[in-house]
């Protein structure tokens, strides 16, 4: 069935960049985009329905491609503590941070887990986001990790969402594996990646490369195993510290590197080489409050594609809108709006593996858009926090998102 889409404005984000048309006009056809263009060359279609977007600015959907969107519980009591003055340490030595996620993760149903996924899912779609993806990471178990991910799949299969499942069992270790890393990397390499893929549930495989994580060596274990399976990989790496992890991830021509606080211009030239996106995430930079900006200058001088994500997570990240990273981006790493919306779209594709059918307005894409109540695309990075009008079109079909 075809529809037609008039009266409005588009910021195509084709190439990366805005790519206006001015008074433009869109049709689709079932769930893709056939047509896109001036309105005054719109072609003759027998269209189903005309609407009217009433000078509307139109976007792709939004992408946001870095979340830990499932987990039992919240840390907002650890939050305070911080506040209060209680360090890390001492919180950790209280079973705090990731630790206590991992426990009230295990403890919860998968039903339970659905349920708060479930709204904080609806927050990110409310926000314009039309493709996600969810990692595992807090279950560091077979059985927990596959209740994860079960959970990312259900979001797909029930919401007007595109969800992408992401393995990350090598998030941390668990307390059952407390001193023996290795082992537990085995665990992950030659039992749950085998066992969770030949289930379906893994898009791509993803692992933390950090001091208080995993060393390169254990990634790159991770990494041969998703090798074997043919899955792509996927890294934090360079967040807290140089591990030079990003360079190991495009040696194994890696989806995206993620944070990147720490990069180094050798590890921007192995990316740059191997096409792999730099995922930057401001809400986990503004939460820790770091001070160490990702190498904005290096990753443009060198090509690399820059996405922008929420790392919605429970301890470092606890953000709800995609939109608002689009502010941070600007205000706190100096991107330009441009950059950052083609960041939360064709790069956030990019960094999903989707960039053939996801994240710009192109005839054969899928027909995921928004119609923002704006004068300028820029005003999606400019306004912080609250809500800006919108209309979100998932697949050719208008959402009533109050309706979710
Ligand atoms: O604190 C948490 O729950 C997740 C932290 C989060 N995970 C990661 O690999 N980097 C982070 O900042
Ligand atoms: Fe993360």
């Amino acid at each position: 069935m075809r529809q037609v889409w008039r009266h409005c404005h588009a910021a195509t984000m084709a190439g990366g960049t805005y790519s206006m048309i001015e008074n433009a006009a869109i049709v689709t056809r079932a769930y893709r985009i056939e047509w896109i263009g001036p309105d005054s060359e719109l072609p003759a279609v027998d269209a189903a329905h005309v609407h009217d977007l009433g000078g509307a600015w139109v976007t792709p959907g939004l992408v946001d491609c870095h979340t830990h969107l499932v987990f039992g519980g919240d840390r907002s009591r650890e939050f305070e503590q911080r506040l209060l003055g209680v360090d890390y340490a001492t919180i950790a030595a209280q079973g705090g941070g990731i630790a206590s996620t991992v426990r009230a993760t295990r403890a919860a149903t998968e039903d339970e887990l659905y349920a708060s996924a479930h709204r904080r899912a609806l927050h990110l779609l409310r926000d314009g986001v039309t493709t996600l993806e969810v990692k595992s990471g807090y279950g560091l178990d077979l059985e927990n990790e596959r209740k994860m991910l079960r959970v990312a799949r259900r979001l797909g299969q029930t919401l007007p969402l595109t969800v992408r499942a992401t393995c990350l069992a090598a998030h941390a270790l668990p307390p059952e594996f407390k001193g023996r890393p290795n082992e537990y990397i085995d665990d992950v390499a030659l039992t749950m990646l085998p066992d969770l893929a030949a289930e379906g549930l893994i898009d791509a495989v993803d692992a933390f490369c950090e001091h208080l994580a995993f060393t390169p060596e254990q990634v790159e274990r991770v990494f041969r195993a998703a090798a074997r399976l043919n899955l792509p990989v996927k890294l934090h790496a360079e967040q807290l510290s140089s591990l030079h992890g990003a360079s190991l991830a495009a040696r194994y021509g890696a989806l995206s590197a993620d944070h990147l606080e720490y990069l180094t211009e050798s590890d921007v030239l192995a990316m740059a080489e191997a096409g792999t996106v730099a995922v930057l995430l401001p809400g986990a930079f503004y939460a820790l409050r770091e001070t160490q900006l990702p190498p904005l200058h290096l990753l443009r001088q060198h090509g690399v594609p820059i996405a922008i994500s929420t790392d919605l997570n429970p301890g470092t990240s606890p953000v709800l809108s995609l939109r608002l990273m689009l502010s941070m981006a600007c205000t706190l790493f100096r991107m330009t709006p441009e950059e950052a919306l083609a960041g939360v779209t064709v790069n956030g594709a990019r960094a999903l593996g989707l960039s053939r059918t996801h994240g710009a307005l192109e005839v054969g894409k899928v027909a995921d858009f928004v119609a923002w109540d704006i004068t300028h695309p820029a005003e999606l990075a400019y306004w912080v926090g609250g809500d800006v009008p919108k209309r979100v079109i998932r697949h050719g079909a208008l959402i009533d998102v109050s309706a979710l």
